[in-house]
């Protein structure tokens, strides 16, 4: 039986229904009025369909502006189905069957405000829900001051979700600092991890490009990460970085936008994957006698199932739980 004092063993990336598909990153210029974002969103969602997009990623907070002061006035309840933006998300996804990581909204519930990302399948339905785990707060003096735990809530739950085009891990921005959360989503199997984002001016240029290569190249798997796009007449302090990009297992770019709206497409080859963790066999040297990583939500449902129960779900590497 596993010992329960470290962490099951990761998992192999699944199988997934299609190997090689075009993903759609929806740059999107955001203004104060939702229903003008909403529609917005829905002709450019319906054009990347159009293109050939099977799997679609919107940016963090695209139904109103990243502004603490008046997202709470935005917030919509999407568990109680009082969500224009969802349902939006949620017919088109139905009627061009496709899939759809759907950037973040503010989220109502429980009298608390979270930053909320929806994956909805080819059926319109709900796939998972992420709320962000790692609010952003940033203080420079002079240039950049802002506390995302004034407003949000955080989540409590990393998530990773099953769906036709691939297993996928979703983090919303500031989630993306945080490398043991991409280390966890690869150890479930995720082929892609997700990062609908916000970045701004002064942390964009310095680190926007490096932390998206650094979680991929570490943790050998795909990396999107949609913005809304730069507006330079917006009245927010503010200012969106832009340049959405998509990153293949290697640190390659695949796709990138500049800072105005648009929408890239880039082809994910899932076998890329198993080829690059071939060529580069980093699992296999990893010094699990020096070091551990320990997801520690797996270790509690591994104890709490018995051990031998979830044993045949994992994959042992070199037949040591590591
Ligand atoms: N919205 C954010 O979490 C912003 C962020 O992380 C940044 O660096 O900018």
């Amino acid at each position: 039986m596993a010992p329960t004092s470290v962490s099951p063993p990761p998992l192999r990336p699944p199988k997934a229904n299609t190997q090689k598909y075009k993903v759609a990153l929806c740059q999107l210029l955001v203004s104060p009025d939702k229903e003008e974002n909403i529609a917005r969103a829905r002709s450019r969602i319906e054009a990347a369909a159009d293109a050939g997009a099977m799997l679609i990623v919107m940016p963090e907070i695209w139904c109103c502006p990243y502004s603490m002061d008046t997202l709470p006035s935005y917030a919509e309840d999407i568990d109680g189905g009082a969500s224009p933006s969802i349902s939006m998300l949620s017919e088109v996804a139905a009627a061009r069957k496709i899939t759809i990581v759907g950037g973040s909204i503010p989220e109502k519930a429980s009298g608390k405000v979270f930053n909320t990302c929806c994956v909805i399948g080819p059926d319109g339905h709900i796939l998972a829900k992420h709320r962000k785990l790692h609010l952003f707060e940033i203080d420079i003096p002079g240039d950049i001051k802002l506390k995302e735990s004034d407003t949000f809530t955080g989540g409590q739950e990393p998530t990773v979700v099953d769906t036709d085009v691939g297993r996928i891990g979703i983090g919303i921005c500031h989630d993306i600092r945080f490398p043991e959360l991409a280390m966890l989503y690869r150890s479930r199997g995720a082929h892609l991890i997700c990062y609908p984002s916000a970045f701004n001016m002064s942390t964009g240029e310095l680190l926007w490009d490096l932390m998206q290569k650094s979680r991929a190249v570490d943790n050998q798997l795909f990396v999107a990460t949609c913005s809304p796009a730069r507006d330079p007449n917006a009245k927010s302090e503010y200012m969106i970085w832009g340049h959405s990009s998509l990153i293949g297992p290697f640190g390659e770019v695949l796709a990138a936008a500049g800072h105005e709206e648009a929408t890239v497409i880039g082809e994910i080859d899932l076998s890329m994957i198993p080829s690059t963790r071939e060529n580069l066999p980093l699992e296999m040297q990893s010094r699990g006698d020096l070091y551990r990583f320990v997801d520690v939500q797996r270790q509690r449902e591994t104890a709490s199932n018995g051990a031998r129960g979830v044993e045949s779900e994992y994959v042992l590497v070199n037949d040591t739980v590591l």
